[in-house]
């Protein structure tokens, strides 16, 4: 059985962003209310007496937007510094990383994932649903921080939407010729927008592998990652490709990972809804955190059962009461 030791932490449900395959604009969420979010010190608790006693070493960052969550500096610092940490990364648009790179890398962050759909500025805006000045250069300008600062491994994840970027899918992947960068593919999954993903339907790795194997060649990279990227490399290059195939492959028999909402409630699987514990009403309830221990062991054990059987038996996901920002991604 995998070891689950990677909890992606979301810090807020809110963004700046409206990306059409997510948080689509017009279908307005509830938001949690400030009193409803984890504090940095529930947050903190949680982590150090019950996810790290239970196995917990490896923690990601995500939202909504990440970097929108006030303190977010000191709860990269703080977790940074716990011993047991073995890998900490953040998940953003980068939209106000430029500004905030540096910070984060003197906090102890040492690699981020940033969503990138498109190189051009009209597409861009359209997928991330902006009306104004494009969005564009400031996410750029945010890529360039992240890359100087140091930030290591760098990836850029792409969802590919048919009709919108998928005839972007060779320039978005040259961008890891030159660079040391890993660009990864992600099939557009119906959470967030089930309209769009009705209409569009989402583009499988493979013929997405087969265009570059067909202009650059592709081998499979000697390294594999941790997570549900497969991971490729065109000759020569300094970066990787990764595909995350959610939609056509299966992933979850090497799956390490839960969720952790920015209310608190801890998720076993991102496609299953099944025995999500509320773990901030407990706290606030005085559950004392050996008892969270043992409720998180509990699930731990009950997590094989959970873990999303669609594709095994061919149907479809389901359908969820929160949406991918809600999660985490
Ligand atoms: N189905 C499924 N999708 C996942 C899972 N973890 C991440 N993803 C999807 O993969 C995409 C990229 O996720 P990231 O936040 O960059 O995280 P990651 O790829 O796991 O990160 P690394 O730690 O760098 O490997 C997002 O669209 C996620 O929703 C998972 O456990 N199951
Ligand atoms: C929910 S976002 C949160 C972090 C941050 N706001 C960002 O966009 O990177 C995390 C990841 O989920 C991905 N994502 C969101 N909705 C998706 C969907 N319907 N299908 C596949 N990936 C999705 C995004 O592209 C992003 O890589
Ligand atoms: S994918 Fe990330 S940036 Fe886009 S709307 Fe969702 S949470 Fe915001
Ligand atoms: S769908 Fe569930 S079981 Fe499968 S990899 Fe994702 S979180 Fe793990």
């Amino acid at each position: 059985m995998n070891q689950v030791n990677y909890l992606r932490i979301s810090l807020i449900d809110r963004c700046n962003f409206r990306c059409q395959y997510c948080m689509p604009e017009g279908a307005e969420l509830e938001y949690l209310h400030r009193q409803q979010l984890l504090t940095d010190d529930e947050l903190l608790t949680l982590i150090r007496e019950v996810f790290i006693p239970v196995g917990f070493n490896r923690f990601r960052l995500t939202g909504g937007e990440p970097l929108l969550r006030s303190g977010i500096v000191e709860i990269v610092r703080s977790i940074a510094n716990l011993p047991q940490t073995q890998d900490l990364s953040v998940t953003t648009n980068a939209f106000l990383l430029a500004g905030m790179a540096e910070d984060l890398y003197r906090a102890g962050l040492r690699r981020v994932n940033i969503s990138l759909d498109s190189l051009h500025e009209a597409t861009f805006d359209r997928i991330v649903g902006n009306v104004g000045k494009s969005r564009w250069q400031q996410v750029w300008n945010g890529i360039l921080a992240a890359d100087r600062a140091g930030f290591t491994p760098l990836k850029l994840n792409v969802v590919v939407i048919p009709g919108v970027n998928d005839t972007e899918v060779l320039d978005l992947a040259a961008l890891s010729i030159d660079k040391q960068w890993h660009v990864r593919f992600i099939e557009f999954m119906p959470i967030g927008n089930d309209e769009l993903f009705s209409d569009r339907g989402w583009v499988s790795s493979e013929s997405i592998r087969h265009q570059i194997r067909e202009k650059w060649g592709l081998t499979e990279a000697q390294v594999q990652g941790n997570g549900p990227a497969d991971v490729f490399t065109i000759p020569g290059a300094k970066g990787t490709l990764g595909f995350i195939s959610q939609m056509s492959e299966c992933f979850c028999d090497r799956c390490n990972r839960m969720r952790l909402s920015a209310d608190g409630w801890l998720r076993p699987c991102l496609l299953n809804e099944t025995g999500q514990l509320d773990l901030k009403t407990a706290l606030r309830n005085g559950v004392s955190t050996t008892q969270l221990c043992s409720q998180v062991r509990d699930l731990l054990a009950l997590k094989p059962e959970i873990n999303y059987k669609g594709r095994e038996s061919g149907s479809e996901t389901g359908v969820y009461h929160r949406t991918m920002s809600q999660i985490g991604g």
